[in-house]
């Protein structure tokens, strides 16, 4: 918008400022020569390159065939990579990737599917297949830019990673889907320059659906914008249409949306519209306005009686006039056709916007003071996109119809320049290199320095902002609200957990992240990362590549930080869950794949060498006392967590043992939440035993081996089903899904118990069979299964979870939680349909005030029946 570039800097390049979302992380694995060492874990929800999808995999034809066909009914090559919007001033784009959806099958998982009678089959016609949606504009004056980048990537073929683009194959009648003005006026030059088609799609049609499928499948999209406040909303499905579509671009589409495809344009004049928006336009670079002297006077009627001259005026304060007006028309309009139809409900969408708060504000306060209060004006955050994704919905095959907003998770990589960042030197982007961002970012690092934050901008309290006093700085910050959009992976296998009580209310996060709150964090999290770059630097054997990529990880998950600083909502609704599993997917953008893999490895070892003791110490015990020491046990062994600055600075003080011991000392009831006797009486209900109970586990060592286990024991020798609930991949010192069947075999060694029922789940071969003996001959056990829950974070949010675990919830009957990320930061207020017990020592001083009034160390132990 005019407003931007008001300082003398050299325009920052649309890499910069227009790539927000794009990623060339794939670039990244290739340019290290290896697939990332997360391949080996069955659920990918961030896979880092594109495979070839292998689930479902079958052998074609019979076995004595020495050359069968394998069927892979999941993997397609005709699916549509690229969709296009070409507009009069900006080219967007959005393109898919694939990753790889299921990447091993192994042991473990096939006999839980099994068991828990997953069915992998395709269910419907055009599957949609994991991968990533990102999003992409270039400018339209710089179409060599874009024909480039496209070229560059093959996205016109399928992708670098596509099968037809390795095999050199030249397909010569490549079709892709475009719209807007260009998609008529650039044909020819496509043709020529990539030898594609534009098949063009009506540009309503495609802002629709766009607006349809955003409005659909992304949580809060929506957002309303007052006095400088974002809100995000959700919109009832039941409860959208019909709706007003004003889509701002370089002119105005004003439309009545009445269902999926039912929609009437009702206003909107582009020619005239088109002057004023262009007049703005131009004012991007003042010195290249040409306005003339009467244009600016029928536009200010008081600056003539200034008795000024044109460059008497600031041009800042020109555009911020032009702009106010603008907007203020445009929501003035909007509001008038909303009342002719009798429409409640407002969409803004097109670069206009482009998540300008002075805008917004600007819009919102029209719209709202001419409906005194009626009509409400919101926002989308891919509000630029509408036309493109349209154009991509609008391909046959690719089943984002189908998709919900489970299957949908956004990720911020800094994969690209980040956008609000300022690049010093030489812009990177040569779009014809295979640019791995992050080698140069490490080699540059330095040289990219993180957005400087800024204070809250004032508001007028008349829907706008006051004038900025200086050159640049209120206006400076709009510049870098530029990157709103992520990269949204598709993540088709992942489901709403079953025993929510109420998906649509249920809310992950315990404590909103607001300002102060947030303030908090970032001191923590700060704080921690020296430590944390060091672990991750010496899970990759300290070399060199390591520390430069330690290096860049830290210097971007600080970008990261300091840009949501500057605005909490800048990555859409955003709570502490989310911020955590920030610094977990930075960590992996950087190829650091299990940053605590040797602590845990070591923790592991030192619980498991007395496990077999402390199994005995309890054996001895009588039932009501077990239970209790069952409980104390896992409390105190939570104490193990590399993420907590209090526990670490106490691991520097005693072995794991004794700090163990030391914590189980203090276990003095009454704990800060102490439900342990109705629990214990609902255990010791002979007539109503549970039948399965999912036991999400937390910490690797201590925490899993002497805490946990020995509950999972309990349940298995009463008879009732176990289900460990692990992460999908790493977080801090958190077990893994894959890493448990190996700590599971390692302990039934030691224990009958445990033995027969890893047995009975599949989880370890039967080591008795062939083997005479009494073991053969004890009575077979429930099983004891293990399955990921689809996450990569300390935290847990329910409302994406793997359809393993969704499948393994249909049985359960009890569900517990354990640990301060997936009991306390997130789901101490969820409610389940089936009895819920929440454990978790309290690991920080001020979570401990907030939440219970308490103190560090406090421990929770809350049950919740459902009768
Ligand atoms: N970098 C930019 N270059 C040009 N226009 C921009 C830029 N960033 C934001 N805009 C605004 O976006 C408008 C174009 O919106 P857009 O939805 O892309 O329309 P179109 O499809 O007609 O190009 C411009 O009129 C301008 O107000
Ligand atoms: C990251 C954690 C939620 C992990 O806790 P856990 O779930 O392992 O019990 C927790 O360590 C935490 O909130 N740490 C940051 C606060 C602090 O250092 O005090
Ligand atoms: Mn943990």
């Amino acid at each position: 918008m005019a407003a931007n570039n008001s300082g003398s800097e050299p325009p920052i390049p649309e890499d910069d400022e227009g790539l927000g979302g794009v990623t060339h992380e794939e670039e990244a694995a290739e340019a290290k020569g290896k697939a990332p060492a997360a391949s080996t874990t069955t659920m990918n929800r961030s896979g880092s390159r594109p495979q070839l999808d292998l689930s479902g995999a079958a052998i074609h034809g019979t076995l004595e065939d020495r050359n069968p066909t394998i069927l892979l009914p999941n993997q397609s090559d005709d699916i549509s990579h690229l969709a296009l919007d070409i507009g009069g001033s900006l080219i967007k784009l959005v393109y898919f990737s694939r990753h790889a959806d299921q990447p091993t099958e192994d042991k473990r998982k096939l006999s839980t599917k099994r068991r828990l009678e997953i069915f992998t089959g395709a269910r419907r016609s055009y599957p949609v297949l994991g991968g990533r949606l990102h999003f992409v504009k270039f400018e339209t004056g710089k179409l060599n830019e874009c024909l480039d980048f496209i070229s560059s990537k093959q996205l016109h073929r399928g992708g670098v990673d596509s099968p037809s683009w390795r095999s050199g194959a030249q397909p010569d009648n490549i079709v892709i889907k475009a719209t807007g003005g260009g998609a008529f006026k650039y044909a020819d030059l496509f043709k020529e320059r990539l030898g594609v088609s534009l098949e063009k799609e009506d540009e309503m049609d495609c802002l629709v659906a766009g607006a349809n499928f955003l409005l659909k499948a992304i949580r809060h999209e929506a957002f309303t914008h007052m006095d400088g406040q974002k809100e995000y909303v959700q919109i009832d499905q039941n409860d959208l249409f019909p709706y007003l579509l004003v889509n701002v671009g370089s002119g105005v589409s004003i439309i009545k949306v009445d269902g999926h495809g039912k929609f009437q344009r009702v206003s909107g004049d582009n020619s005239t519209i088109d002057m004023l928006v262009g007049d703005i336009y131009g004012g991007l670079d003042y010195s290249k306005i040409g306005l003339s002297a009467s244009t600016i006077a029928s536009s200010f009627g008081k600056t003539i009686s200034d008795n000024k001259e044109l460059s008497d005026y600031r041009p800042e304060d020109i555009s911020l006039s032009l702009l106010r007006m603008i907007s203020y028309n445009i929501g003035q309009i909007s509001y008038l056709n909303a009342l002719r139809y009798g429409l409640k409900r407002i969409f803004f969408g097109g670069f206009f916007i482009r998540g300008h708060a002075y805008t917004m504000d600007t819009i919102s306060f029209a719209v709202h003071f001419w409906s005194k209060g009626e009509a409400k004006a919101m926002f989308l955050r891919h509000e630029g996109f509408l036309g493109a994704l349209g154009a991509f919905m609008s391909y046959e095959k690719h089943g984002l119809d189908d998709l919900s907003a489970h299957h949908l998770v956004e990720r911020f990589p800094m994969g690209a320049p980040y956008v609000g960042g300022k690049i010093h030197g030489p812009p990177l982007g040569d779009l014809n290199e295979k640019i791995s961002w992050m080698e140069k970012f490490v080699q540059k690092g330095t040289q990219i320095t993180a957005p400087v934050p800024m204070g809250a901008p004032a508001t007028t309290g008349m829907g706008g902002f006051e004038r900025p006093t200086s050159k640049g700085d209120i206006l400076r910050s709009d510049a870098s609200a530029a990157l709103n959009v992520g990269v949204l992976h598709l993540v088709p296998s992942l489901d709403v957990f079953p025993l929510l009580e109420d998906p649509k209310t249920y809310e992950p996060n315990t404590i909103d992240l607001d300002h102060d709150e947030f303030k908090y964090w970032f001191t923590i999290l700060s704080d921690h990362l020296p430590d944390l770059v060091e672990k991750a630097v010496a899970s990759e054997g300290g070399t060199d590549d390591a520390k430069r990529r330690g290096d860049a990880f830290a210097h971007a998950f600080s970008a990261h930080l300091a840009r949501l600083t500057e605005e909490p909502a800048a990555y859409g609704k955003f709570g502490l869950a989310n911020l955590l599993e920030l610094r977990e997917e930075c960590l992996r953008e950087f190829q650091f794949f299990d940053a605590y893999v040797s602590i845990k490895q070591r923790e592991n070892e030192a619980s498991l060498a007395v496990l077999p003791d402390l199994l005995m110490e309890l054996d001895s015990m009588d039932e009501e006392d077990r239970l209790l020491a069952l409980i104390e046990g896992v409390l105190a062994a939570n104490i193990f967590d590399w993420g907590s600055k209090a526990c670490v600075d106490l691991y520097n003080q005693g072995t794991i043992i004794e700090i163990y011991r030391m914590s189980r000392k203090k276990m003095q009831r009454p704990w800060r939440i102490d439900n342990f006797d109705t629990f214990k009486s609902r255990m010791l209900k002979k007539d109503q035993p549970y039948k399965r109970a999912l036991i999400s586990v937390d910490n690797a060592g201590a925490d899993v081996v002497l805490g946990m286990l020995p509950l999972a024991r309990e349940f298995l020798r009463r008879g009732v089903e176990v289900v460990l609930v692990a992460n999908s991949l790493p977080a801090l010192n958190d077990i893994t899904a894959n890493e448990l069947p190996e700590i599971v075999a390692e302990a039934a060694k030691h224990c009958g118990i445990l033995r027969k029922a890893a047995e009975a789940g599949g989880l370890i071969v039967d080591a008795m069979a062939g083997i005479q003996g009494d073991a053969k001959d004890e009575p077979a056990s429930v099983p004891l299964m293990v399955v990921e829950n689809g996450c990569g974070s300390p935290c847990i949010d329910f409302r994406q979870v793997s359809s393993e675990l969704a499948a393994a919830a249909k049985d359960a009957d009890l569900l517990i939680l354990e640990g301060m990320g997936r009991s306390l930061h997130t789901n101490l207020n969820a409610r389940f349909k089936c009895d819920a017990l929440k454990l978790a020592m309290v690991k920080n001083q001020r979570l401990a005030e907030k939440l219970f009034n308490g103190n560090i160390y406090d421990c929770i132990c809350k049950f919740e029946p459902v009768s």
